[in-house]
């Protein structure tokens, strides 16, 4: 059994030792074998709204890392500067100009996970396409928001996000502090449960990264107890935003799906850790299929 106590949401007291560790036990629970008579309709529609003319990297890192994750269909939706970078690298992945508006409505209604903020920039276009998949998106998807697209919510703080989406929020300590309010010495578990029940739909998931990143979830915090500091490289965030895309897309229920790809994406850095001083993104995201493989096999 690997979550034990249960933390209710307004207890003053909660501390760093009242969270459930996670490890790799997640892994054999949600990682399952794949049925033979399946499809990639079976894994999910991912599109990854991300990546600007000056941060294209953070889109194709947040894709590809979907892609060796396992998603069954992965779109880029993105500054057109990116196309042929992406298609260099991974031609599985499909690309949309992020400039027309009717196809990528399209693709934000047929996907079944959606990320949108690794390098999208803080400007009008980056502000619109938001503002659009805000409105678009409905309650049987997942919606992942990162780095600028938390940027942008936080310019507008009394305002009290809404969405019918099951909203997973992927901040670093610094985009929690612009979100909530809170600088990083008041981050306690206690004040981030308090400022994301007040902010967000009931539902939301908070992935807070960190050294040991904690995972706010239906009144419980997961600490995560994988990972290196050879992971401290810029990029390290947009991959994860892909691994939990891909995660949620396949194995479907949103709390266990982001808990396991916070811990696999730690551990694939670890691995890395083993032989290298640094974990690229794009080496890690290599790591990512053995490790489920062995993982579903138990
Ligand atoms: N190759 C690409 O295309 C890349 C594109 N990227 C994209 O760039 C956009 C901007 O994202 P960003 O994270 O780089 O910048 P920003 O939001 O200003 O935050 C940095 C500030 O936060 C502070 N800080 C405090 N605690 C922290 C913590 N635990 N973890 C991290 N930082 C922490 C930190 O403190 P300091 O370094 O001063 O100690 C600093 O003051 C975003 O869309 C992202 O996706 C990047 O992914 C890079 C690769
Ligand atoms: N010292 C560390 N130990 C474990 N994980 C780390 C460490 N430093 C960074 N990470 C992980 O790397 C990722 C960094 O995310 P983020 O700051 O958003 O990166 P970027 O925006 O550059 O992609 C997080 O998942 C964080 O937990
Ligand atoms: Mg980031």
């Amino acid at each position: 059994m690997i979550f034990r106590a249960k933390i209710k949401l307004t207890d003053p007291q909660i501390g760093a030792d009242q969270m459930i560790p996670v490890t790799e036990q997640i892994l054999k629970k949600v990682i399952t074998p794949r049925p033979a008579e399946s499809h990639k309709g079976n894994y999910g529609r991912v599109v990854v709204i991300a990546g600007s003319h000056t941060y294209g990297g953070a889109g194709i890192m947040s894709a590809s890392a979907a892609l060796y994750a396992g998603a069954g269909l992965i779109t880029l939706i993105s500054d057109l500067v990116n196309r042929t970078a992406l298609h260099a690298q991974h031609p599985e992945i499909m690309f949309a100009d992020w400039t027309d508006q009717k196809l990528v409505t399209q693709l934000i209604d047929g996907a079944n996970v959606i990320v949108i903020g690794p390098g999208l920039g803080l400007d009008n276009q980056a502000q619109e396409l938001l503002t659009l998949t805000l409105s678009q998106v409905i309650n049987a998807q997942t919606l992942i928001l990162d780095g600028s697209a938390l940027t942008l919510l936080s310019q507008t703080p009394e305002k009290k996000i809404q969405s019918d989406a099951q909203l997973i929020l992927t901040p670093h300590q610094e985009e929690w502090h612009r979100l909530s309010g809170l600088n990083i010495a008041e981050q306690t578990p206690a004040k981030n449960q308090e400022v994301l029940a007040a902010k967000f739909p009931e539902s939301t998931i908070l992935v807070l990264k960190q050294h040991h990143t904690q995972t706010y979830a239906d009144g419980q915090i997961y600490e995560n107890t994988s990972g290196s500091p050879a992971m401290a490289t810029g990029g390290m965030g947009d991959t994860l935003t892909g691994i939990i895309a891909a995660l949620v897309a396949q194995f479907k229920q949103p709390v266990d799906a982001t808990v396991t790809a916070v811990y696999l994406h730690g551990l694939a850095g670890q691995v890395l850790a083993e032989t290298q001083y640094v974990a690229l993104p794009s080496q890690l995201i290599l790591e990512l299929p053995v490790l489920m493989a062995k993982y579903s096999l138990k």
